[in-house]
């Protein structure tokens, strides 16, 4: 049981709803969550069971229908649009199945983004994100565009991306869904290092290899928790 005190993510009573009347889709049933600082979990389930409209919730790209989610502390559910816009700048990061880079502008220039829109001096931003790029393995790429790379360099950017404001939590939505296998082993390198570096991380995935990173997989049916296993390696390397 994790001390809720000690939790970066905490959800009460989560629910959603899409839809009225005959078409109401029941997205979410009171759904129950604890992430810990430092912890990466993996959430699981089948196509529809709620995990995507979870993680938006959890990174405040939407407001539930009820119910209630906290990060570091702080209720964010009730955030004006402001807040909400502020807190994914300066506490989320946030990694897609499709990278959503911006096309126009090269790797460094996506990775520092963040960075300049929080205040950060230009030459400290791009400092940072070359440093970041270097991390990844793309230190040589910085200057193309995303057109120019591969989906696993796309990803490896994003991921960049994602850390380059130090966020309380990275929240990854099937990020291998779109790559090929050894792209896959790339990225999930990357989230193994997040793991070992101590950031709190999120994931979505329907790739067993990927939730074998985790701390601890979470497994959703239906818009609820069914199921939730604390891995034995507590997070490892997939063989
Ligand atoms: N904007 C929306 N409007 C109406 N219904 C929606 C909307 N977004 C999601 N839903 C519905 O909510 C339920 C949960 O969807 P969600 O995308 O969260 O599931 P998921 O587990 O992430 O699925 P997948 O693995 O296919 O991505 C589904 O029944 C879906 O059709």
């Amino acid at each position: 049981m994790i001390d809720t005190d000690q939790a970066v993510l905490r959800t009460h009573g989560l629910q959603m709803h899409y839809g009225h009347g005959a078409g109401r889709v029941h997205a979410l049933n009171g759904i129950e969550l604890v992430a810990a600082a430092g912890e990466t979990v993996a959430v699981m389930g089948p196509s529809g069971s709620g995990k995507s409209t979870l993680l938006h919730l959890l990174g405040g790209l939407q407001r539930p229908s009820a119910g209630e989610v906290w990060l570091a502390g702080r209720r964010i559910d009730k955030l004006s649009e402001k807040g909400l816009a502020l807190l994914r700048r300066q506490a989320v990061g946030f990694v897609f199945q499709a990278f959503h880079l911006m096309d126009e502008l090269t790797a460094v220039e996506n990775v520092e983004l963040p960075a300049l829109l929080a205040g950060r001096s230009p030459r400290a931003a791009r400092r940072r994100a070359v440093e970041l790029l270097e991390r990844v393995s793309l230190g040589h790429r910085a200057g193309h565009l995303p057109s120019a790379m591969s989906g696993g360099e796309r990803q490896r950017v994003s991921l960049a991306r994602a850390i380059s404001n130090e966020p309380l939590v990275v929240l990854a939505d099937e990020p291998t869904g779109n790559l090929d296998s050894a792209a896959t082993v790339e990225v999930l390198r990357l989230l193994e290092s997040l793991r070992t570096a101590g950031q709190t991380v999120l994931i979505v995935t329907h790739d067993a290899r990927v939730a074998a990173v985790a701390d601890r997989l979470i497994t959703m049916r239906d818009g609820a928790l069914v199921e939730e296993t604390r891995l034995t390696s507590g997070g490892g390397w997939p063989g």
